[in-house]
């Protein structure tokens, strides 16, 4: 469906400050792998990151090349190239039908309505959904609600998926099948999360720790590194890092 699943992500020097706070500190993630993870516990900036790279917010600072696209200063390609699944899938659907909903990124691409209707349906259709078509997307289930975000942001065939925590809330059958969508799809991943196991099957992972990358590598190694320090952390009393 995609061309090469690789993930091709150039972050330079990348840094954001809101009001004078510093989020994230001279990140540096450069890395062809298909499938990228980057760990950090709550608060650390994982979604700033994922909002910076898929180019929704302007970052303070650095560059950030995706596939070769400066993703902050070229709009248009950065539509073609990335796409990001939220957590919510509240936060991503707009419209009342499942069929607008997936037309809609097709439309911003700017396919005519004819052609992003077509692409829709197709979309359901290689989904094994084309009865969902003008379903309401208020009667979907949340794992429902999560399959239709990723068939929108896949039919716009981006190159690399950012997925900021989209399984967070879903079953077991839930998650394993929407992964299994995302396996067939081809696509290069970015895989945020604070859940260790969730990035298991990466090839390489960072991990993002107070706004700055503490260490990166193969997935095993690392993600048993931050499960210790996890651990050490959650023997500890002290939660004054939450009031952040
Ligand atoms: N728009 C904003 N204005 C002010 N502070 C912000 C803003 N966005 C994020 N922050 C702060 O930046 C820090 C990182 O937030 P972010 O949501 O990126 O972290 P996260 O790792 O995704 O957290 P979680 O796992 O809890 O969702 C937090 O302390 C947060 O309060």
């Amino acid at each position: 469906m995609n061309q090469a699943a690789e993930a091709a992500i150039h972050c330079r020097g990348l840094c954001h400050e809101v009001q004078g706070r510093v989020i994230l500190d001279r990140i540096d993630l450069c890395t062809d792998a298909a499938r990228v993870g980057v760990v950090g516990r709550n608060g650390s900036g994982k979604s700033t990151l994922a909002r910076i790279l898929a180019g929704l917010v302007r970052p303070s600072a650095g560059q950030v090349r995706i596939h070769g696209i400066d993703i902050a200063r070229d709009r248009r390609a950065a539509l073609q190239t990335v796409g990001l699944l939220f957590q919510n899938p509240e936060h991503q659907i707009i419209f009342p039908r499942v069929d607008e909903e997936i037309a809609f990124g097709l439309r911003q691409q700017g396919l005519s309505r004819d052609e992003a209707g077509r692409r829709a349906s197709a979309m359901l259709d290689w989904f094994g959904n084309a009865h969902w078509s003008d379903a309401p997307v208020t009667e979907l289930s949340q794992g429902q609600k999560h399959l239709v975000c990723m068939m929108a942001v896949l039919a716009m065939r981006p190159r690399l998926l950012i997925l900021d925590e989209p399984f967070a809330g879903l079953d077991i059958p839930t998650r394993l099948q929407l992964a299994r969508y995302l396996d067939r799809a081809s696509v290069g991943l970015l895989h945020i999360s604070h859940d260790p196991a969730d990035l298991a099957g990466c090839d390489r992972v960072f991990w993002l720790d107070r706004g700055r990358i503490v260490a990166d590598g193969p997935p095993a190694p690392l993600l048993a590194r931050f499960t210790e320090e996890m651990q050490r952390l959650g023997g500890l009393d002290d939660i004054s890092d939450l009031a952040g």
